[in-house]
């Protein structure tokens, strides 16, 4: 395994009076693709939320236990969450570009966090990002234009290249394809492919076909429990508990 990016250790997290995950824990690698997959419920999201603090923003959720990335605590009073967010970026199950120009897109995140000096470095990131995503030569010549006006594939890949301008170190993919037909789909599975040699990626999906096309790592939950985390290719050839046996042979889920 390659070192370890993020490690959480015994992480709950409770929505009001409900927990929703029991004392996670788990050492997620850098530059690779780490799946978590599950039944619907069984906390997936929740615990991706744990990693860039989004639950923060969700009235009521309260998270206990550590969670570090390179070593530093991201629970941290003096922890600036919207630099974890940048370091942490995310995409969604539905594209959510701003209702701006693709190049407007992508040159927000570099602007606010202070990272072009100038319009030349501006413009150089946002091209460097939409080249990492794989969209540069379908959209370099429109970039004024709306990035909500583009297919939903793309719109995707936009996202994934918005995540990426900030130079992040982990992207989080909350099911990023459940939106898209199969061929986008394969275009999203292919750049998380590539991503993969530079980014510690982490992915919630409902398809195991997709974990195992896109991830080396797997994790599997169930009813709020990480009931086991490994190779990918253990998991779904040799699983050691046997609800990840009875999930991964479609006895349930
Ligand atoms: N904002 C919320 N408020 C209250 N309960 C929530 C909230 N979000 C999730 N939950 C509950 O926490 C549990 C875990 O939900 P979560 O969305 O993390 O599961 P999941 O495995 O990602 O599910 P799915 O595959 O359906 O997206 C569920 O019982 C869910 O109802």
């Amino acid at each position: 395994m390659n070192p370890v990016r993020v490690s959480a250790k015994d992480v709950s997290v409770f929505y009001g009076a409900k927990q929703a995950l029991f004392d996670v824990a788990i050492d997620i690698p850098e530059r690779s693709v780490t799946a978590f997959i599950g039944p619907s419920g069984c906390g997936k999201s929740t615990f991706l939320r744990c990693i860039n603090r989004m639950n923060d923003t969700i009235d009521g959720c309260r998270v206990t236990g550590d969670i570090t990335l390179d070593g530093r605590d991201i629970y941290d009073r003096t922890l600036d969450v919207v630099e974890l967010r940048a370091r942490v970026g995310m995409v969604f199950q539905k594209p959510n570009p701003f209702p701006k120009s693709i190049y407007e897109n992508i040159a927000y995140g570099p602007r606010i966090h202070g990272l072009a000096s100038n319009k030349a470095a501006l413009d150089e990131i946002v091209e460097t990002s939409l080249r990492k995503a794989g969209l540069w030569n379908e959209v370099k010549d429109r970039l004024d234009e709306p990035g909500t006006g583009m297919s939903g594939g793309q719109q995707q890949r936009l996202c994934i290249a918005r995540a990426i301008a900030v130079s992040p170190e982990v992207i989080l993919m909350d099911e990023p394809c459940s939106a898209l037909d199969p061929i986008a789909t394969a275009k999203v599975e292919e750049l998380i492919d590539e991503l993969k040699e530079n980014y510690c990626i982490i992915i919630v999906t409902h398809s195991m076909q997709q974990a195992a096309r896109v991830s080396q790592r797997t994790a599997f939950f169930h009813l709020g429990i990480l009931v086991e985390a490994g190779p990918t290719e253990h998991i779904f050839t040799n699983p050691k508990d046997e609800r990840t046996h009875d999930y991964i042979t479609g006895r349930f889920g």
